[in-house]
């Protein structure tokens, strides 16, 4: 294992990840109550946009109640130490978002791809360069690539200009020695000129282990959410995080009785409904399906009959990748076409 030599930098993603949770609809009071609270408990990036990064308010991913710009802004106003983070996904969001962004006062760009796709990135790395921002590279659905692949892709963001990359267990698919792995080979492929970091989901309840893991691997960023609030069963909860890594000596700036105050007087009156372990969540694990498809899956199942799980099982067959959002209604109408065939043939 490698020696922690620094302190591990805790991203909250609350106001991003949790945004798919909460169908989109933060509010700008919300907004200044969770940053104040993240912000006077020490964490020092706080992510805010839609849930499918900037410029994601749209009729395939679910409109943004408030306008995602003007959140961003009550953020930065409310933040005193923290740095103000946005997520884009090239082709849901532009180059162009990502400058209003930076206008609005965010300083941290987070450029997600595929984990297959780091190429797609490239000129909005040169453009948040360009722009003065912090840059980190996200690599989603991470389990999808084995380890030295995986590091090939992160080595393609740093070429770019990524500061950090991270391992992005989008689907909370890895398990344990998975996300270690990953993580030590972008190390020692990138460790010596970016940092790496790691994004974990509770699907398969591992987010917590698996970022004291990627810490004890070398990851100097790790990110979380105030009472797991994220997409399909969370992420890992950031004072879930902080107390643990405090018990280790993992060290970092965050002040565990605040976070754990932020988390259970702030954020947990507001929720509809706490991320859960679910039949549902737990197949996105089991699976490997993109987090974020729950909803929509939830949604196919009112509207044709179909259990989300059922859903999610077969998506998970088809190997589908954010963005393919839509074809979960594809595959509910196959599902149901099947059962007819089958229904008629008795
Ligand atoms: C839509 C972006 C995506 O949700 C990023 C992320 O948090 C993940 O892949 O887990
Ligand atoms: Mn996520």
């Amino acid at each position: 294992m490698t020696e922690i030599q620094r302190k591990v930098r805790i991203t909250d993603s609350t106001l991003r990840d949790g945004s798919h949770a909460m169908r989109h609809r933060f509010t700008e009071g919300q907004v200044r109550g969770i940053v104040s609270a993240l912000d006077t408990a020490g964490v020092q990036v706080i992510e805010v946009s839609h849930g499918d990064g900037l410029g994601g308010s749209s009729f395939n991913y679910g409109f943004s109640g408030t306008d995602e710009f003007a959140l961003i802004k009550a953020a930065v106003d409310e933040a005193e130490q923290a740095r103000i983070a946005v997520l884009l996904l090239p082709g849901v969001g532009t180059i162009h978002d990502l400058k209003h962004a930076h206008d609005c006062g965010a300083q941290v760009a987070r450029i997600a791809t595929h984990c297959t796709e780091a190429d797609v990135s490239i000129q909005h790395f040169a453009a948040a360069r360009d722009l003065g921002m912090e840059t980190v590279g996200f690599l989603m659905l991470s389990h999808r690539l084995g380890p030295e692949e995986l590091a090939r892709q992160a080595r393609v963001m740093v070429d770019a200009g990524a500061q950090c990359v991270y391992v992005v267990d989008s689907a909370g698919a890895l398990i344990l020695g998975d996300a270690q792995e990953r993580i030590k080979a972008l190390y020692a492929e990138i460790g010596h000129q970016a940092q790496v970091g790691f994004h974990g989901h509770q699907n398969l309840s591992l987010g917590v282990a698996n970022s004291v893991l990627a810490a004890q691997n070398g990851a100097l960023q790790i990110d979380g959410a105030l009472c797991a609030l994220g997409a399909g069963a969370g992420n890992a909860p950031t004072e879930v995080v902080a107390a643990t890594f405090e018990r280790l000596g993992i060290a970092t700036d965050v002040d565990v009785q605040r976070v754990m105050q932020a988390a259970e007087d702030v954020v947990k009156p507001m929720l509809p409904r706490l991320p859960w372990m679910d039949r549902a969540a737990i197949t996105q694990g089991h699976a490997g399906v993109y987090s974020s498809f729950l909803l929509h899956a939830e949604r196919a199942e009112e509207r044709y009959g179909v259990p989300a799980h059922e859903l999610l099982q077969r998506v998970g067959e088809l190997g589908y990748v954010g963005g393919q959002e839509d074809m979960i209604i594809d595959v509910a109408l196959s599902i149901l076409e099947e059962r007819e065939t089958a229904g008629s043939a008795r």
